[in-house]
């Protein structure tokens, strides 16, 4: 059976061949116009576990959560309730996102935003500069282990911070590996989509001291972040929860109630 990232991964292949095809048409893409921004110093100066806030419009998972989100209201909002960085879907074909949402979120705030997106190839990172993202997303399970170095090696040449996203502890040495400037642990299993918590706090035990890690999918309430917070994340990836919230001032609430303090964790 075809499970949902081999379909999306397609999808991405043919979508990497007609942007080439552009490319050799029109020309280069234009490079980036806007100053980087940090997450990882962020997070390195933070007492508080990062919140990575998602604009997120549907998912393969749970359907339609908003369809008609205005994204720089959103990232408005989620910087008020002090996110650390915005995840911006860019998929269009299973998340109803585009480049154009991270562009007009990203001119919205003065926070760091991450492209989230299927990323297989080097002219899709070329896009991601050249929207003025500050982070792309990379996905271990998408690729072998040497083509996920070279890319991320590539993103990082590029100015670039690479948040590279493991699914078990199997996959924990070839994310290392490829030098990323954070690892992700996502919680949600890609086949059956179930989310469980447990993925972070076993993957957290393998990763080498000083890693910063952020715990992603499925974190629903205050107690979920400290869970991770506990298991040694310093940050987490938020979309459904607050996706789910249509009323500015609950989300604003939302984002700031999952900065739980870190205690006595090592920087
Ligand atoms: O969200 C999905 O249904 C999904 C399906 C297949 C591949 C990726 C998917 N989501 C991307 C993400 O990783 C999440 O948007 C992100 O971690 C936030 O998760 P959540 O808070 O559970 O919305």
């Amino acid at each position: 059976m075809t499970t949902i990232l081999e379909r999306i991964l397609e999808t991405k292949r043919r979508e990497v061949e007609v942007l080439r095809q552009r490319i050799n048409r029109e020309g280069p893409l234009p490079e980036r116009t806007v100053p980087f921004r940090s997450l990882a110093q962020r997070l390195r100066q933070d007492e508080r576990l990062g919140v990575i806030a998602e604009i997120k419009r549907k998912s393969p998972s749970k359907g339609v959560l908003q369809a008609n989100v205005d994204p720089a209201e959103r990232a408005r909002v989620y910087e008020q309730g002090g996110a650390s960085a915005i995840s911006v879907l860019t998929d269009e074909t299973y998340f109803h996102g585009a480049l154009a949402d991270l562009r007009v979120a990203r001119s919205a705030v003065q926070l760091p935003v991450l492209r989230k997106d299927f990323v297989i190839d080097e002219v899709q990172v070329d896009e991601a500069v050249s929207a003025g993202a500050d982070i792309l997303l990379l996905i271990a399970a998408a690729m072998p282990a040497d083509r996920l170095g070279e890319l991320s090696r590539y993103a990082r040449s590029r100015g670039l911070e690479v948040l590279l996203e493991v699914h078990g502890e199997d996959e924990v040495e070839a994310a290392v590996a490829a030098e990323p400037t954070l690892i992700g642990i996502n919680n949600r299993d890609l086949r059956t989509f179930e989310v469980d918590l447990g993925t972070s706090e076993r993957v957290l035990q393998r990763l080498p001291e000083g890693t910063l890690a952020i715990a992603e999918s499925g974190i629903m309430t205050r107690e979920d972040a400290q869970r991770m917070a506990a298991a040694g994340a310093r940050g987490i990836l938020v979309g459904e929860l607050l996706m789910r919230h249509a009323d500015l001032a609950s989300v604003r609430t939302q984002v700031a109630d999952l900065r739980v303090p870190l205690g006595a964790v090592a920087k």
